[in-house]
């Protein structure tokens, strides 16, 4: 069987007597591309700190590739996107890529690192002059210059407009293609839900999901029904096959395990329902339900 590049094995973490992470386990196989959800605060940062031990745990232990100790070699494989971006005073983005290369042995090429960042016209340009979101595609460039297997990206679109955030899951895509893992945390859960294999979500200190989006939507409810009607939810608040429900304005919302028994129940009030749609349920509803805890 295939041996998993990463093993977190009962992880916790307390600030000053606060506990912040609780017995967390997991593990990442190559090839990988595993999304860290929870809301703010819920310890993802902390955690991704712990695994390229930026920071120590209290508890448990963490294995790279197969090895319990964390050597200096380890720097070579692993790339590490905090959530705030460097800023070197009077360093030139192309002085900061090629400084960046020097620190490892087989880094990628420089002209490689400068389409990655999407800033070809601005190498000249001193770093602090960059915009939020120039700042994180660099960053993400530098991430990347030590030609890593394993990257963990700490909110890496945050800050970068549309096309830029379109074109930056094209790139992890790639790199996944290549056989690189990543872990990566984001609020733009609808991004993740497009490119994540698996999810991990962290909520009350717990990995309370390590699973696929599939595997969440049988958790949580799989399809969201929605239409508009005159008709007042007593009509509709007996069916047997409705998970949860919200109401906006005359529009009516139903998550359903049972979309052929919700149809079905739904047949009598056919003529007074206008507008309806079916769709699997998103990540990011399926994500707030979990996190509110009614799922
Ligand atoms: N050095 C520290 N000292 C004390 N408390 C800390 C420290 N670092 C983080 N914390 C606390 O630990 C908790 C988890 O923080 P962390 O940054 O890991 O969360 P997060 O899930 O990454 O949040 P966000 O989504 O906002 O980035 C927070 O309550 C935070 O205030």
């Amino acid at each position: 069987m295939e041996q998993p590049i990463l093993n977190v094995n009962t992880i916790s973490k307390s600030y000053k007597h606060n506990l912040i992470l609780n017995n967390i386990s997991f593990e990442l196989y190559k090839g990988e591309i595993v999304a860290l959800l929870g809301e703010n605060g819920a310890g993802k940062s902390t955690l991704i700190s712990i695994i390229t031990h930026l920071i120590s745990s209290d508890n448990g232990q963490v294995k790279l590739f197969g090895k319990n100790a964390f050597e200096k070699s380890d720097r070579e494989t692993i790339g590490v996107m905090l959530q705030h971006s460097f800023s070197l005073s009077k360093v030139t983005v192309k002085e900061s890529l090629m400084l960046a290369r020097t620190y490892y042995s087989n880094p990628l090429s420089y002209e490689e690192l400068i389409i990655l960042a999407d800033l070809k016209e601005k190498e000249d340009t001193f770093i602090t002059t960059l915009s939020g979101g120039q700042n994180r595609r660099l960053s993400f460039a530098i991430t990347m210059a030590g030609n890593p297997e394993l990257i963990f990206l700490d909110e890496p679109t945050a800050g970068m407009d549309s096309h830029a955030r379109y074109h930056f899951w094209k790139k992890i895509s790639y790199y996944q293609k290549q056989g690189k893992t990543f872990l990566i945390t984001s609020h733009y859960l609808e991004e993740l839900e497009a490119i994540a294999s698996r999810l991990l979500i962290l909520k009350d200190k717990n990995l309370t999901f390590n699973g696929s989006i599939e595997q969440l939507r049988k958790h949580a409810g799989q399809t969201e029904i929605s239409f508009n009607s005159e008709l007042p939810f007593t009509s509709f608040k007996t069916f047997s096959t409705i998970v949860s429900h919200s109401v906006t304005g005359t529009r009516y919302h139903f998550l359903t395990n049972d979309t052929n028994g919700f149809i079905k129940e739904l047949v009598p009030h056919l003529t007074d329902v206008h507008n309806l749609s079916i769709k699997p349920h998103s990540l990011e509803t399926l994500f707030n339900q979990l996190n509110k805890g009614d799922n």
